[in-house]
């Protein structure tokens, strides 16, 4: 699903991160590491938001560096702490994903009605809560139709009922569409509701399939 080639990413002359190439093959991943260890780093990278050395290709045949628009096109990504323009309202902010991710018509309404955030669509992001800034971008991050849904640290600020929520859109979207995950999280993923989930460990500034 996912190829490293080469991957090395620096901030000045500190090396945060390099993988040698490395081949993830499709499903879930629950990314571990330390605070600093390059959680963030990687996922970034992954996104397209990142500079950095080498290439990253999704399924055999899209390159980050070759085709950047096609590639984030199937790569979506939702930010440990998300920050949108606080005069736009959630609606308008879906309006602009959804388009730039060639969403089906209406597919946002779904997720919408399920997180339960139709209430506060029309209000300004500038007068969200953290919980509902995040719902926000748990909901932008499932809209088109993505083949790797990249979430930094989901679990953080939701309440419980929006963490199931959560769990269901993740299954749904693996088991019906194939569609891959990798979440950073410092807390274990629940294993009853992600039975299948794989183990990826960031240490010693490198990736390695854990198990
Ligand atoms: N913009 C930056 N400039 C310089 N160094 C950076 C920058 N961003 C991250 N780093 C460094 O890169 C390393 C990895 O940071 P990263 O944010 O990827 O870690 P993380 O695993 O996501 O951490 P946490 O669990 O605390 O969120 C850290 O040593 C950090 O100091």
């Amino acid at each position: 699903m996912l190829q490293f080639v080469n991957y090395k990413k620096t901030y000045g002359d500190y090396p945060a991160l390099q993988i040698p190439d490395l081949e993830l093959e499709a499903g879930i991943y629950w990314i571990k590491g330390v605070n600093g260890s390059g959680k963030s780093t990687l996922l970034k990278s992954i996104a397209g938001i990142l500079a950095f050395n080498g290439d990253i290709v999704l399924d055999g045949n899209v390159s980050i560096k070759k085709q950047p628009v096609g590639f984030r096109k199937l790569v979506n990504f939702a930010e440990a702490e998300p920050l949108f323009p606080e005069f736009l309202t959630g609606a308008e902010m879906i309006s602009l994903f959804a388009d730039a991710k060639d969403a089906p018509k209406g597919q946002e309404k779904q997720y919408i009605e399920s997180m339960g955030i139709q209430t506060y669509m029309e209000r300004p992001i500038g007068t969200y809560s953290s919980g509902m800034l995040k719902k926000l971008s748990l909901v932008l991050a499932f809209l088109g139709n993505p083949k790797l849904i990249l979430l930094d640290e989901p679990l953080i600020t939701i309440d419980t009922a929006a963490l199931k929520i959560l769990y269901s859109w993740i299954s749904e979207q693996s088991t019906q569409h194939g569609v891959s995950f990798m979440l950073s999280s410092h807390q274990p993923l629940d294993a009853d509701e992600l039975p299948r989930a794989g183990e990826l460990l960031v240490a010693n500034q490198t990736l390695t399939i854990n198990g």
